[in-house]
């Protein structure tokens, strides 16, 4: 593919040469992280949404199984999640090739499926979420994995990109740029890439490998939200930060400061943004594939934090990192470039936003 074609410039083609139907059951369509239908379920709406993960795009060839299946499911649950829904009911895409991927040569595809299916299956048993259906196909590209995901949530009350208003607070769920930090070691553990300014213990090591390989979807964090009645506007970072803030500033017609000293890092990211700061603030805040939460809200959401994290893991501690600073009125659009949108301080003082706000396929690298 060449580099000038953008992601977002191929969603509104596509957009724009889908006829379709003017249904009226279409509560929210195309731009968010997930749809919203009318399902005829009484007070319940449907929440839909579907995501892929190629090999050597989003994940290693050799990855291990359990935890491949296991991320298959939890980047779709996070969309569901960041929409404030309840996940049900799924489908799951299988693209096969014949060769196998290393490690596997003896028992493709069928010891390779078993322990697939059982990180897969571990993590929906957790959320009650039930695959009913699916395809299975050979490919002479690489490994694919697409899920469509389902949930529900009350009529009326999923927590979508638009609604941010100037005086809102934006939060954070758990840490930033663990992934992108675990999947950099990644890359100069194989040779391809630089050797980072930073000495881990095995126990770091293997935590940083969990945040990217087995990312926990933030579904019970975004429906207290979703109940909060405080939360106006929500997006979960699967691209990046600034990326996904983008998203839900474009479609609220909205700008926003995010202040650098408020992010949340991990231990192992501050002992790297001590050896090389520039780095570390790239990882948390471009890099993506950290699964949380991005919230915009009232400002009496931070009389709740206690309650709404009550009982939930240290990945859905919710932080408190910029302010919503102006809103237009026009309703605003979802793929719009946010690049204008967001400024960042650190200490007070302005700092330039980096080119790249997050990952993009088809980027030119
Ligand atoms: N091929 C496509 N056909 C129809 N809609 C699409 C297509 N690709 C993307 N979209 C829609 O475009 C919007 C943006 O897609 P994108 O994959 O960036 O979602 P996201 O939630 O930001 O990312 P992620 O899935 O990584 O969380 C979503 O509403 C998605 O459903
Ligand atoms: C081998 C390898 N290379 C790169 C990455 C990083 N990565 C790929 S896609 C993506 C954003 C979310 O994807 P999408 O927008 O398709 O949902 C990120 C952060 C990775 N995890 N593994
Ligand atoms: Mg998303």
């Amino acid at each position: 593919m060449s580099s000038h074609v953008s992601e977002f410039g191929l969603i509104r083609d596509i957009i724009a040469r889908h006829a379709g139907a003017a249904r009226t059951d279409v509560r929210l369509g195309i731009g968010d992280d997930a749809a919203v239908l009318d399902g005829g379920c009484g007070d319940e709406e449907l929440v839909a949404t579907m995501d892929t993960l190629v090999a050597g795009r989003h994940f290693f060839a050799d990855m291990d199984a359990a935890a491949l299946g296991h991320k298959a499911l939890a980047v779709n649950l996070s969309d569901l999640a960041a929409m404030g829904a309840t996940p049900t009911w799924g489908l799951l895409s299988l693209a096969l090739p014949d060769a196998p991927p290393p490690g596997h040569e003896r028992h493709w595809p069928a010891a390779w499926l078993a322990a697939f299916m059982g990180g897969l299956d571990a993590l929906a048993r957790r959320h009650d979420f039930a695959l009913v259906g699916g395809d299975t196909v050979g490919t002479d590209g690489p490994l694919q994995l697409s899920i469509t995901a389902l949930g529900r949530v009350p009529a009326g009350r999923a927590l979508g990109r638009r609604g941010a208003r100037p005086g809102d607070w934006i939060w954070v769920s758990g840490t930033l740029g663990d992934a992108a930090l675990a999947l950099h070691l990644a890359f100069a553990e194989r040779g391809r890439g630089p050797d980072l300014p930073l000495a881990l213990s095995a126990a770091e090591r293997a935590w940083l490998q969990a945040r990217l390989e087995r990312p926990e979807p933030q579904v019970a964090l975004g429906r207290r939200l979703r109940d909060s009645g405080l939360a106006h506007a929500m997006a979960d970072i699967s691209d990046g930060l600034l990326a996904d803030l983008g998203h839900i500033l474009a479609a609220s017609d909205a700008r926003a400061r995010v202040d650098l000293e408020h992010l949340p890092l991990s231990t192992p990211l501050r002992r790297l943004a001590a050896a090389d700061p520039a780095l570390a603030r790239q990882l948390a805040l471009s890099e993506g594939d950290d699964y949380a939460l991005c919230v915009v809200a009232a400002p009496a959401l931070a009389a709740h934090l206690a309650e709404l994290q009550d009982g939930l893991p240290p990945a859905a501690r919710l932080t408190c990192i910029g302010e919503i600073t102006a809103a237009g009125e026009a309703p605003g659009d979802p793929l719009a470039d946010p690049h204008s949108l967001i400024t960042l301080h650190a200490d007070g003082h302005p700092v330039p936003l980096p080119a790249r706000l997050g990952h993009e396929h088809f980027a030119a690298s």
